[in-house]
């Protein structure tokens, strides 16, 4: 019989991975402890922006006509443990209040709940960010509160999908990786996978805490490469130099490539800030500090940037206030084709010019929901020439397709003054000056 498999946690990953494994064939029951949530998952709808995710889900959800059926949800812990042979728990690991540390309490709480539900063997498979050591200590709890014991045992399967491409990147990993400690859980983590390994995805079997440090380490090395390039966007401005061209005559290097080297503001999201930070704490407890001391300048030179956005945005305007003067913010999500504002470089910025006493008005394909409901006192349009009415600068912080494909004259007609930040470096700055603005992108020459 075909495995059964749960997912713990529907968020943005939880929703992906529950729509991508009843696409894979499985049946599928999703939980979550939110039961608005489960709701709308349950009629087919997410409930936030994920590209190609509500047609997965359509195909599937049981009660949605001409679906397969094969996937459904609950907000019952014991349901789920009746259901499923395998357990994958994807629930939220946030930075600590006031701390770099991972917050684990989400995940013991999924775990103390499931666990004793666990009259059946069981497969629980970790897929949320955690610190290294969570898992060996996660097992031996789970064995002692399961009722079958030592049958309910532990994998770790750490997730590398990007928001924004989340069904691709689940249906097509570029790698699996598996920590285990038995040939039987790796033998049932080969059956889930069996369709992406059989299409090329590499699949890599390992110990617990190499699979958890895959995960960060991933994480940390994006965001090193994220820093370094914004680090010569500084040494390009202070030299006069172009980052833009720099980063293409790098990424000709096959060992540099060209991923990952666009300066401007910053990577932001649920994920990269708090995973370093997190990493620089478990390093710290595990007597490891300075091996990831170059974390922290990491994570100081990414938080500069945004920092920098509003001084360029003062030095644009020509003053050394932002009273009077009104800001149209293009963007607030963290990243294009995604409503995810945490931790978000764009948001930042438009609050740190709104708490100086600028006018912000911001407007974001996808995002305004979400911004609104964490700042609600920001000005908020329903399209880009809305937001630029009578503006003295422009700021373009999230490299949505929209923007780029907006009609710089028309926008120029609209404004005040037509002053242009590109703090992704998405824009072309050509075409821009042509219809007359004054265009500065972060790290390039300014004319
Ligand atoms: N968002 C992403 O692109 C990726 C996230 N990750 C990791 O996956 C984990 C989840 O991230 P997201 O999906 O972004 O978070 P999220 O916040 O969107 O979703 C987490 C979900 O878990 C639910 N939840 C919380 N406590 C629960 C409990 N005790 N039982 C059941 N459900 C519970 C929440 O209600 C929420 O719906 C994190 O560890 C993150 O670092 C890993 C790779 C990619
Ligand atoms: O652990 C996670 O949750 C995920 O974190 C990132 O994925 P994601 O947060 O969706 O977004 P990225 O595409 O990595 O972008 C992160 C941030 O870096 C910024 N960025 C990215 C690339 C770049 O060249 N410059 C840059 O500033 C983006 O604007 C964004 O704010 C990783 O890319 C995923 O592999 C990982 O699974």
């Amino acid at each position: 019989m075909a495995l059964r498999i749960t997912v713990i946690g529907t968020g943005y990953l939880g929703a992906t991975h529950a729509a991508a494994m009843a696409e894979l064939g499985f049946e599928v029951l999703g939980l979550d402890v939110v039961p608005e949530k489960i709701a709308l998952l349950s009629q087919g709808r997410v409930p936030m922006y994920e590209p190609g995710l509500e047609e997965l889900l359509g195909k599937h959800v049981a009660g949605i006509e001409g679906s397969s059926g094969r996937l459904r949800f609950t907000t019952s812990f014991e349901e789920v443990a009746d259901f499923g042979d395998v357990h994958f728990v994807c629930v939220n690991t946030p930075q600590k209040q006031g701390e770099y540390a991972c917050d684990m309490s989400y995940v013991e709480s999924a775990f103390a709940s499931l666990a004793p539900h666990l009259k059946r063997p069981a497969l629980v498979v970790g897929k949320s960010t955690v610190p290294v050591g969570s898992a060996e200590r996660l097992a031996a709890g789970l064995a002692a509160a399961a009722p079958v014991g030592e049958e309910a045992e532990l994998a770790w399967n750490p997730e590398f999908l990007r928001e924004g491409f989340a069904v691709d990147d689940t249906l097509h990993p570029d790698r699996i990786v598996v920590g285990v400690r038995s040939a039987r859980a790796e033998e049932l983590l080969r059956e889930v996978y069996r369709t992406p390994v059989a299409e090329g995805s590499p699949f890599i079997v390992t110990d617990f805490p190499t699979a958890e440090l895959v995960k960060t380490a991933a994480n940390s090395f994006l965001a090193t490469k994220i820093s370094f390039i914004n680090a010569m966007a500084e040494v390009c401005e202070a030299a006069d130099g172009d980052v833009a061209k720099l980063a293409e005559a790098l990424g000709h290097d096959d060992r540099i490539g060209r991923k990952f080297l666009r300066a401007g503001i910053g990577f932001g999201g649920g994920c990269l800030p708090k995973d370093i930070r997190a990493f620089m704490a478990r390093a710290g407890e595990l007597g490891a500090d300075q091996a990831l001391t170059f974390l922290r300048e990491v994570d100081s030179v990414n938080m500069r940037r945004r920092g920098h956005m509003v001084e360029l945005a003062l030095e644009a305007l020509g003053t050394t206030s932002f009273l009077g003067k009104r800001v149209a913010v293009l963007g607030a999500t963290f990243k294009p084709d995604s409503d995810d504002v945490r931790d978000s470089p764009a948001l930042n910025v438009a609050g740190q010019i709104h708490l100086q006493g600028g006018q912000v008005t911001v407007y974001d394909p996808k995002g305004m929901d979400n911004a609104r409901r964490i700042f609600p006192t920001l000005g908020y349009a329903d399209s880009a020439l809305e937001a630029v009415r009578g503006a003295d600068v422009v700021l373009h912080l999230t490299e949505w397709r929209e923007f780029r494909e907006l009609d710089p004259a028309g926008l120029a007609a609209a404004v005040t003054t037509p002053t242009l930040l590109d703090g992704r470096n998405a824009l072309d700055p050509e075409v821009w000056r042509k219809a007359g603005w004054t265009f500065r992108a972060m790290g390039r020459p300014r004319a």
